[in-house]
């Protein structure tokens, strides 16, 4: 079997999801909003040569998808055609023609879409890496409003920009390189869900928080905070299963039915998240606090009013009135998925346990242990010893406690995590 790579394997990637503090929705027309890592909550990417194939194989548990490309069907993608994506910034209608056509079968399924972002980024970025086996398990939820479609497309812009040579040094991942996986990353979540922000993407290739707007000439600005504050939060997922291009589409289309009334919210979601990260800037001051969490009460408000919240979204919302421990907003794309209840500074503690018990014992929901901020993308080469006792983690049915045990890219995991 010929493996052609530009770097030894197996090798791991790893990136974080985020949680979007202010800005969901109105960061997609050009809005400010603030984002932050969740440390402990990330995807994990294995490639490996594979045992038997000399294609490519793509193997994705989490959402029960395996395929597996012979080189015959690799090599009826037309050349000059992936070429072209080099200079573009969004998706390539040709190659996403030809795409269309290999996964035929997938069409309409939400698998597609996954498929679709592993195979236009694979043969953008290293479609002579042959013989290869990419495995990804997540500790995200999928598709809850923490940005796993981000989080796996970073990992395979890293994976298949070490594979084909544009990533080689084993120091550290540079600004440069970081760049250039954020721009292939967001070319990935086009593919995923259309019209991203780009927001999901930085937070996820550069880790920490960012502060990002998108330009109107289709470029982004974007500010590392630093020192961003451990908020004191609740993070809950519903559960409640949606899909972000679809929220996404329903907010495009109200602004273009009724853009009198679509734009001044859009604005004053800008408002809130330039305040917002004024707040956060100097969170200290416990004067501000109060405002903090006003900004958090209206932006959930005007997410309302562009119709992305959920009946199980409000449950969360109504509870965490009802027990006074703090406002409560829908973060990511809404329409079920997770909530951030940012809690009173002087909280009364056992409101807070039951606020936990009700929405555990009664809702079956799902609440989040995690830490804002932390890495961003990074790999590891894996010895063979290391492989042999790590390999299961990807093929079994390991939990995600077992996996952020061994891969958690913390300062004092075993690995040797290049960041
Ligand atoms: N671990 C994973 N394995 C396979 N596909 C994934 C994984 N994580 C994310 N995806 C892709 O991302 C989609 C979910 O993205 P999205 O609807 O934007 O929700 P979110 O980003 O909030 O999790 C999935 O349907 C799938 O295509
Ligand atoms: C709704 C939006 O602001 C965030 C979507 O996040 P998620 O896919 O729900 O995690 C879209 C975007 O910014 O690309
Ligand atoms: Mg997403």
């Amino acid at each position: 079997m010929t493996i052609t790579t530009a770097v030894p394997t197996p090798f791991i990637v790893s990136a974080p999801g985020k949680v979007i503090i202010f800005g969901e929705h109105s960061a997609v027309f050009n809005k400010n909003a603030i984002a932050a890592s969740v440390s402990s909550l990330r995807t994990y990417l294995l490639v490996e040569q594979s045992e038997d194939f000399d294609g490519v194989e793509l193997n994705f548990p989490d959402i029960n998808y395996d395929s597996r490309w012979s080189n015959d069907d690799i090599n009826k993608i037309n050349r000059d055609v992936i070429k072209e994506t080099s200079t573009l910034k969004h998706v390539c209608p040709k190659l996403k023609e030809q795409l269309d056509f290999v996964l035929k079968d997938l069409k309409d399924s939400l698998n597609y879409f996954a498929a679709l972002s592993f195979l236009y980024l694979y043969l953008s970025l290293c479609p002579d890496a042959r013989g290869l086996k990419f495995t990804v398990k997540s500790t995200l939820p999928i598709g809850a409003g923490l940005g796993s479609s981000a989080s796996i497309s970073v990992c395979l812009a890293l994976a298949f920009a070490r594979l084909n040579g544009h990533i080689s040094s084993n120091e550290c991942i540079s600004k440069e390189d970081k760049e250039f996986i954020n721009h292939w990353a967001f070319i990935g979540e086009c593919c995923i869900h259309g019209t991203p922000s780009g927001i999901d993407n930085a937070v996820a290739t550069y880790g920490n928080a960012v502060r990002f707007q998108r330009q109107d000439d289709g470029t982004t600005q974007f500010h590392q905070i630093n020192n961003f504050p451990q908020l004191p939060m609740v993070l809950t997922n519903t559960k409640i299963k949606r899909s972000t291009k679809i929220l996404v589409s329903g907010v495009a289309d109200l602004a273009k039915r009724k853009p009198l009334i679509a734009e001044p919210i859009l604005e004053a979601m800008d408002q809130v998240a330039i305040r917002g990260s004024e707040l956060l800037s100097d969170i200290s001051k416990d004067i501000h606090y109060d405002e903090l969490l006003e900004l958090i009460r209206v932006n959930h408000g005007l997410l309302v009013a562009v119709g992305v919240s959920h009946p199980g979204l409000e449950v969360i919302k109504q509870l965490s009135d009802e027990l006074k421990i703090g406002q409560t907003k829908l973060t990511g794309a809404g329409g079920g998925g997770c909530a951030f209840t940012l809690l009173e500074k002087n909280v009364d503690h056992s409101s807070v346990r039951k606020f936990h018990e009700t929405l555990h014992e009664k809702y079956k929901y799902q609440i989040f242990e995690t830490g804002l901020g932390g890495v961003g993308c990074c790999f590891t080469e894996l010895r063979t010893e290391e492989f042999k006792s790590l390999k299961h983690l990807f093929i079994g049915p390991a939990t995600t406690q077992d996996i952020s045990l061994a891969l958690l890219p913390s300062p004092d995991s075993t690995l040797s995590w290049v960041k």
